[in-house]
């Protein structure tokens, strides 16, 4: 028995999913948590949504804040074109590992880059460290505490362009107020508001889409 939950969603993953299929790593995954152990991916309720996001977005540069397991970046990369780029930050180095095992079962890992640290240190080295110019979308899913102070380190950095599309987890549970007021009513994002259901629970929960309007 794996000592970690994320080490036993892995093992079980390896152990019954499809290698090299995203879809079937996706659905273990919300097997496992569903049946066996709660843990806190963004989950098949609220993945539904992700997934008609992303794809009404159709990004070629996508940025994860909170990797996890990595359940939301082959949730996510499984619908990227090719050629398309994810990077995702993780600050939890054994979480970063779990992940990085997670991607690499699912086959997506040529898409996805998994940046190990703090949003705070990793979003203003974008730019110059991994070469991204622009990102097209971005899913929040990392501390609700820290959501406001990176939406406004991703406009500083001048990461988030006209037409960039921001998707934040939790904004009801655990909750995100500040986000929320922050995106509804600085003037310079057009909002929507997806309710749903907490992963693997009837609490309710919701994701804001908040879309950049430009500087
Ligand atoms: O910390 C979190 N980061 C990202 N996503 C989360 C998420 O989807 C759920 C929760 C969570 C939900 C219920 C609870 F009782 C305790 C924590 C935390 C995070
Ligand atoms: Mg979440």
């Amino acid at each position: 028995m794996a000592q970690r939950l994320e080490e036993r969603i892995l093992e079980y993953v390896k152990q019954h999913a499809a290698e090299g299929d995203p879809q079937s790593v996706v659905d273990h995954i919300d097997k496992y948590c569903s049946q066996k152990e709660w843990a806190m991916h963004v989950g098949d309720e609220k993945g539904l949504i992700l997934d008609q996001v992303v794809k009404e977005t159709n990004p070629t540069i996508v940025l994860e804040l909170g990797t996890y397991c990595g359940y939301s970046a082959t949730r996510i990369a499984r619908l990227l074109k090719p050629g398309s780029r994810l990077l995702t930050v993780e600050m939890n180095p054994e979480n970063a590992a779990v992940a990085k095992q997670m991607i690499q079962f699912a086959g997506v890992q040529d898409k996805v880059e998994i940046l190990e640290g703090s949003t705070e240190v990793i979003i203003p080295s974008l730019k110059t460290k991994y070469g991204v110019d622009r990102v097209d979308f971005v899913f929040i899913d990392h501390f609700s505490e820290r959501y406001t102070a990176d939406t406004k380190l991703l406009e500083e950095c001048q990461l988030i362009k006209k037409g960039s599309v921001l998707l934040a987890d939790n904004v009801v549970f655990p909750g995100a107020p500040d986000f929320l007021e922050y995106v509804r009513t600085c003037g310079r994002y057009d909002c929507t508001y997806y309710p749903s259901h907490l992963e693997y629970s009837d609490k309710l929960d919701a994701l804001e889409k908040a879309v950049f309007k430009g500087p």
